[in-house]
């Protein structure tokens, strides 16, 4: 029979912060239930339980690290970069875990573990433990059979995964749906947002995230899936309704070491497996290529094909139901467009979100709640309400200051770089000022590819710190400028070129040259009010920075959107991780 565990257990799960991204009522599930469902053996290679176990574990839910683990717990003890998570095993006891999956290497390393009353405890063996996470935990955490149905929308690519959410989001909403979200800014599960750590949690948290979702009547959620998501299985175990595609250039290669890797990771999620339908965003060479794939495992009728900047290709040879932007215009910050389908069809539409990217972000949006099934009917309903298309989206071509034009944005790649300079462009002979750096422990060939880009395009460049993560700033920082002087000596257009740290020295330094008719771009931070440096996290809001050093300079500001306080309860879940960091 499974054992169970005790009230003061309970106590703990309602007020650790693990907690908060559990759902209230757990569904205990026996061990010997998820032992069967992986094939797991015992350490003598017999299938699990093995002859002898006396104890059968309720296990009320599923972890990967010990900051995470509650009681009841079936804690994953996976082999990491640095560490063996078994090494940890001790401490995830502790906290009431009730079992251990791993493989051979953590077995001898959990060795005679006991949980806290003294009990022998349960080790599950498997090959590729990380692997059988997402099943398990959606055993644990997912769906009654009469739960409502939670409609699941996933957006992957290099970038305008958040802004592609949120404008779903916003769709969903205007249609009368309670929404969910999880991705790089926030995760909303419930009453209270939960800043993010991580892009796409680990397993345990997403399954349990929706299991939270459905207690709190979330009738539709998306979700950003990184391309390390797929890579550590961090989705497996759910299917979505939607899933769509955005773009691939580069970024992440520290991880997936060439294009083709990064693609393949991506294409992981356009399977069978992980959606029964997608939208694909077929622009360019990847963009195509994905789109072929999508329609090779999920078949041509479970495919959308969205073409922006490539609307003018002729169709014959892309599959499944194809739809093209026609005739973008500026309207004040944003776009109006129309997306022309299949058979005549046609949507109007407005996206106040600046830059010409954000057309696709909002097309993507508009045809992933297509294909999820709201009728054209409804949805050009939707469209025609003002703003529908224009939710507040953090640090994303956030605007501070108008005269000058200062912006706030998240590009920290080369294409949204580029995308970034090209939308912040001034108009007349304004001059285009920018103030970046790149990131520490992150794929280091794009740092001068970075710097070409801002040379090339900017008139004023200001390299400075990112997230320096263990690095040592200084010799990214030189990474990044050689670049910018390899393009200056090639004939970019930068005529002033400035090393300042730290960061808000440097916000403050572009706002001291800048006129009224310039145009400052800070990028690379958007929403983040940490900067991580060697383990340490140091309040830094580019917002609140450009907007003090805008009113000191005597520049107006714009509206009240000059960055949030940096928020104590978000320095927490940094430390602590509201996922596995
Ligand atoms: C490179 C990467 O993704 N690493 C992930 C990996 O870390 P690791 O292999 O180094 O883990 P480790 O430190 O060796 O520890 C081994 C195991 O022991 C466990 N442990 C460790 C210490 C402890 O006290 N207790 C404990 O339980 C860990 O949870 C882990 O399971 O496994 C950890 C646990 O699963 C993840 O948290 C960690 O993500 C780190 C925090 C991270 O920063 N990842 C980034 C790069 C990331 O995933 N980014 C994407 C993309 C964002 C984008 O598109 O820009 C994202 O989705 O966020
Ligand atoms: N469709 C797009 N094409 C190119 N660049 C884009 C696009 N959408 C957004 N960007 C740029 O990428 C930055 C990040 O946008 P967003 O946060 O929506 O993408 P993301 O994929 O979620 O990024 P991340 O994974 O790093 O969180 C924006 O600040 C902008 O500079």
């Amino acid at each position: 029979m499974p054992t169970d565990h005790s009230a003061s257990d309970d106590a703990a799960r309602g007020t650790s912060g693990a907690a908060a991204l559990r759902p209230t009522r757990p569904r205990p599930v026996p061990l010997s239930e998820l032992g069967a469902l992986i094939g797991a053996t015992t350490t003598d290679g017999a299938a699990w339980p093995g002859p002898g176990a006396t104890e059968d574990p309720a296990v009320t839910g599923v972890s990967l690290n010990t900051a995470q683990t509650l009681p009841g717990d079936l804690y994953a003890a996976l082999p990491g970069a640095h560490r063996h998570g078994a090494e940890f095993a001790a401490a995830a006891l502790e906290a009431g875990g009730v079992a251990v999956l791993t493989d051979a290497a953590g077995a001898a390393l959990v060795g005679a573990g006991t949980d806290r009353s003294g009990v022998p405890v349960p080790v599950l063996l498997h090959p590729a433990p990380r692997t059988v996470v997402g099943p398990l935990a959606q055993r644990v955490f997912g769906p009654a059979p009469t739960d409502p149905p939670l409609a699941l929308y996933a957006v992957t690519g290099t970038n305008g995964k958040t802004t592609t959410t949120y404008v779903i989001n916003a769709l969903l909403e205007a249609a009368g749906v309670t929404t969910g979200l999880i991705g790089t800014i926030e995760i909303l599960a419930g009453r209270t947002p939960i800043p993010s750590v991580l892009t796409t949690p680990e397993a345990p948290q997403v399954h349990s995230l929706l299991a939270l979702m459905r207690e709190h009547g979330v009738g539709a959620a998306a979700m950003e899936v990184s391309s390390h998501a797929l890579s550590y299985h961090r989705v497996d175990g759910v299917r979505f309704d939607v899933a769509g595609f955005t773009n691939l250039t580069q970024d992440h290669l520290d991880l997936h070491g060439s294009m083709a890797e990064y693609f393949a990771a991506k294409a992981q999620l356009f399977t069978p497996e992980h959606t029964r339908r997608a939208v694909v965003l077929a622009d360019g060479d990847w963009g195509r290529a994905m789109a072929a794939h999508a329609a090779g495992r999920l078949g041509a009728d479970a495919l959308t094909t969205l073409l922006v900047d490539d609307a003018d290709r002729p169709d014959a040879d892309l599959p499944g139901a194809v739809w093209r932007v026609v005739d973008p215009r500026r309207d004040g910050l944003g776009h109006r467009f129309t997306l022309s389908g299949p058979d005549g069809a046609h949507l109007h539409a407005r996206t106040g979100l600046p830059g010409g990217f954000n057309v696709a972000n909002a097309a993507l949006a508009v045809l992933m709640v297509h294909a999820g099934g709201l009728d054209l009917d409804v949805l050009q309903g939707l469209l025609d309400r003002p703003d529908v298309l224009t939710p507040p989206v953090p640090g994303r071509m956030q605007v501070i200051g108008t005269a000058p034009h200062a912006i706030v944005d998240f590009a920290h790649n080369p294409d949204a770089l580029v995308r970034a300079l090209e939308a912040t462009r001034p108009d007349g002979d304004g001059r285009q000022l920018i103030v970046f750096g790149a990131t520490g422990d992150r794929d280091a060939t794009k740092r001068p590819l970075m710097g070409e880009i801002a040379a090339r395009m900017a008139d004023v460049v200001i390299v400075t710190d990112d997230d320096p993560h263990d690095e040592d700033p200084a010799p990214i920082r030189a990474a990044v400028l050689a670049g910018v002087h390899r393009a200056v000596h090639d004939g970019g257009r930068a005529t002033v070129v400035e090393e300042v740290h730290p960061r808000a020295e440097a916000i403050r330094r572009a706002v001291a040259l800048a006129g009224p008719r310039d145009s400052i771009l800070v990028a690379g931070r958007g929403h983040e009010v940490w900067q991580e440096v060697k383990g340490v996290n140091l309040p830094l809001d580019d917002r609140q920075e450009l907007a003090a050093a805008l009113r000191e300079t005597g520049h107006p500001v714009h509206g009240p959107a000059d960055g949030a306080d940096p928020d104590p309860q978000d320095a927490r879940h940094h430390e602590e991780g509201t996922t596995e960091a």
